[in-house]
């Protein structure tokens, strides 16, 4: 990429929010994680706000199965027992967590970690899967039902990368097993940001997956509504968690391939995106008269 090909894209970013969504899939290389520390230390640098919030699935999976503990999902959602909980909080606050904490610090000190459950951030309820139309008990999985996003704005005001677990407290103390998908789509709309970006281990949403790889490079949000009931597993999170960003202020949502070293800013500072990008159903046009 050419440095002036940045350029205006650099002024239009400039002061905004980015929330960056870091899947577990994509966090399985040691040199992708430390290109991605780079990429968003580097936002920082140009101006930009970034905010992450990780994953951690495939990391939480092996501590439990190290443990002996059977885990299932039903709707891309991991069934949580009281047990479980305990090992998702261990695995995401006190391993994944930290870890992109020190890779970002190697650069300043920038991150702070935090979970949903730091000053009220997240306030969660019970969340029911809906298998076949009936709503299925999974556990201690949780929906959002508020952000308070004081604490995260002070840390941005402060010059740091606020780094966040997908926990969660519910009003009446019980603590719950977010989605990371749904977590960052909640604080992307609660922070008013201008871009919501999941990084995966897929090139973005495919057209007919399994049966092919034509990646989708751009849709709206009533089109993607419209794919949302044909979409599987660990997609249906993510696309629903696209879906209400855009839908709720945020100015585009895009899938990319975290894969690829340096996804991210090739993405924001390049004209040809990569991955996948949903905008807003456009606005009907006034043509004139009184409303
Ligand atoms: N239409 C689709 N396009 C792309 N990937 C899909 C689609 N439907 C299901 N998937 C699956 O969703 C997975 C991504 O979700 P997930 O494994 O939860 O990732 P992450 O850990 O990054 O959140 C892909 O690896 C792919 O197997
Ligand atoms: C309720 C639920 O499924 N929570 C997820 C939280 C981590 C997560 O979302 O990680 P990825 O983004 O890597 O998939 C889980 O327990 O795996």
């Amino acid at each position: 990429m050419t440095l002036v090909e940045a350029l205006p894209w650099l002024e239009r970013f400039h002061g905004k929010t980015v929330v960056i969504k870091f899947g577990g899939n994509a966090m399985v290389d040691e040199e992708l994680k430390a290109a991605f520390a780079a990429d968003v230390v580097f936002l920082r640098f140009a101006g930009l706000h970034p905010v992450v919030v990780h994953g951690g699935g495939p990391q939480i999976s092996a501590q439990l199965d190290r443990l002996g503990l059977e885990s299932s999902f039903t709707n891309g959602l991991r069934v949580t027992t009281p047990e479980t909980m305990d090992v998702v909080r261990m695995v995401l606050a006190g391993q994944v967590q930290r870890e992109l904490v020190g890779l970002l610090n190697e650069h300043g000190p920038f991150a702070v970690g935090m979970t949903g459950e730091d000053a009220h951030t997240m306030t969660a309820v019970k969340r029911y899967a809906i298998v076949d139309g009936e709503s299925v008990d999974i556990g201690l999985v949780g929906d959002i039902v508020n952000v308070e996003a004081g604490a995260v704005k002070a840390l941005i005001a402060d010059g740091r990368i606020p780094v966040i677990s997908s926990i969660a407290r519910s009003t009446d103390g019980h603590v719950y097993n977010i989605n990371a998908d749904t977590a960052a789509s909640a604080l992307a709309v609660a922070l008013g940001a201008e871009m919501l970006v999941v990084l995966t281990d897929v090139e973005g949403l495919y057209k007919d997956w399994p049966d092919s790889d034509d990646v989708i490079s751009q849709l709206d949000a009533t089109e993607l509504e419209e794919l949302l009931p044909g979409l599987a597993s660990g997609m249906v999170p993510k696309m629903e968690g696209c879906l209400n960003a855009v839908r709720s202020g945020v100015g585009t949502a895009r899938v990319l391939d975290g894969r690829v070293p340096h996804s991210l800013l090739l993405e924001i500072f390049t004209d040809e995106g990569i991955g996948t990008m949903v905008v807003p159903d456009e606005e009907p046009t006034v043509t004139g008269g009184l409303a």
